[in-house]
């Protein structure tokens, strides 16, 4: 099945994950990527807001006009009021994954919708509860570089599978984009119509 658009949607992201999965829904879009500078102090009482906000930066960092619809989000993997972004290098990769050894963290993606001068926002919000790692594991796969491009230093998706014990709540969303609520969501607002049907 495929949904339409009235008009036309730009996802706001550089990420392959999002578009991966945005494509997998069946929708037709285009990419700009936001180049929003994300170093936004993080406020620990407000995770979800937070998240949001960093979405909300990037959408309107690639508007341009009311006669598109632009979607945007931001991924944190949080634990104890602290945030994890995606690190800055292979060592600071290598304290995250050993922080998070053991351990439960949550995954939050914000995402800001703006369509028709209405912005729409939400937050996907997952549990993981990480094995207890070895430092010969996680260097490993920090060397092979899947650590750098994301959040908490690791993906659900590759190699940082290996990692997790358990998790509740939505998968895509630790992907990058809780896709199944974004769509519903998208739906209820009349902004995707089911091709060949009602919406
Ligand atoms: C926790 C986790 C995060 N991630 C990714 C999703 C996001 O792409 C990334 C978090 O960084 P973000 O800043 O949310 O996104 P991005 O910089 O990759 O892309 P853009 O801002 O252009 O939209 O981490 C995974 O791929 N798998 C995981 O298991």
């Amino acid at each position: 099945m495929k949904f339409i658009s009235l008009k036309p949607i730009v996802l706001a992201s550089s990420s392959p994950r999002r578009k991966e999965l945005l494509q997998l829904a069946g929708i037709n879009f285009s990419v700009r990527p936001s180049d929003v500078d994300e170093d936004v102090p993080f406020t620990p009482e407000e995770p979800y807001e937070y998240a949001v906000r960093l979405s909300e930066r990037k959408a309107l960092a690639v508007f341009e006009s009311e006669e598109e619809i632009i979607i945007a989000a931001d991924t944190i993997v949080v634990k104890d009021g602290k945030v994890f972004p995606k690190p800055e290098d292979d060592a600071q990769a290598i304290d995250f994954l050993m922080e998070l050894s053991g351990e439960l963290h949550e995954v939050i993606t914000g995402v800001t919708i703006l369509a028709n001068g209405k912005t729409i926002q939400f937050a996907g919000l997952s549990q993981v509860k990480f094995r207890k790692l070895d430092e010969e594991l996680v260097s490993a796969y920090v060397k092979s570089g899947d650590a750098s491009d994301k959040a908490g230093a690791y993906g659900i998706q590759t190699q940082g599978m290996l990692f997790v014990e358990n998790m509740v709540g939505d998968y895509q969303n630790i992907v990058g984009l809780p896709v199944s609520d974004l769509v519903n969501r998208m739906r209820q607002e009349g902004l995707l119509i089911l091709e060949g049907g009602g919406a």
